[in-house]
C-alpha cells in the first residue's frame, strides 16, 4: 500500500505519529506536508496529495490542518476525490463502507493523536461496502 499525505504546521506533529505508524505497518507514505510549525498556507500542502489520489499513484490520501475544513475543502475540489473530514474511527469507518471516502482529513486541534492514529488505521483497513452506496457514490460527482 502506498499513501499520500499532507498537512500545515497545525498538523506536523500530528503527521509524524501517522507516518510512525504507517512506517510501523510498512506502508510506503510520499510526504508532502510541512516538517516545521511555522505558519503555512494548508492549499500547497493538499494539492499534491489530492493530485497523487486523481493520478492514482497512491492507495488513499492523508490531510490534517488545525479543524480539518479547510484541508477537505481543498481536496474535494479534485474530480475524482472524495475527502472525508473524521474526528472519531466511527466516522472514518463510515467514510469508508458508505461513502468510499479516498483521503482522510484530521483535525489537528480537535482530535488526540491516539484518535488520529485509531482513525487511520480503521480507515485503511475498512472496505467499500458497495450496493446502494455505490449508486449514491456515482450521483456525488457533478457531470
Ligand atoms: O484551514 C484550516 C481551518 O479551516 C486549518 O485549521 C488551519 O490549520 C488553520 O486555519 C490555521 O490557523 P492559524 O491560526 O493560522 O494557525
Amino acid at each position: 500500500m502506498k499513501i499520500s499525505i499532507g498537512n500545515d504546521h497545525a498538523g506536523t506533529t500530528y503527521k509524524t505519529a501517522v507516518v510512525d505508524y504507517l512506517k510501523s505497518r510498512n506502508i510506503e507514505v510520499i510526504n508532502h506536508g510541512t516538517d516545521s510549525e511555522e505558519s503555512v498556507d494548508y492549499p500547497d500542502f493538499v494539492h499534491p496529495v489530492a493530485q497523487d489520489v486523481e493520478n492514482k499513484t497512491v492507495d488513499f490520501g492523508i490531510i490534517i490542518c488545525g479543524s480539518g475544513n479547510g484541508a477537505n475543502m481543498t481536496a474535494n475540489k479534485h474530480q475524482s476525490v472524495r475527502s472525508a473530514l473524521c474526528w472519531i474511527k466511527e466516522i472514518a469507518a463510515l467514510a469508508r463502507e458508505h461513502n468510499n471516502a479516498n483521503i482522510l482529513s484530521i483535525p489537528a486541534r480537535y482530535t488526540s493523536k491516539e484518535q488520529a492514529v485509531e482513525m487511520v488505521q480503521v480507515f485503511l483497513d475498512t472496505e467499500f461496502e458497495g450496493g446502494r452506496h455505490s449508486r449514491r457514490v456515482e450521483k456525488i460527482a457533478c457531470k
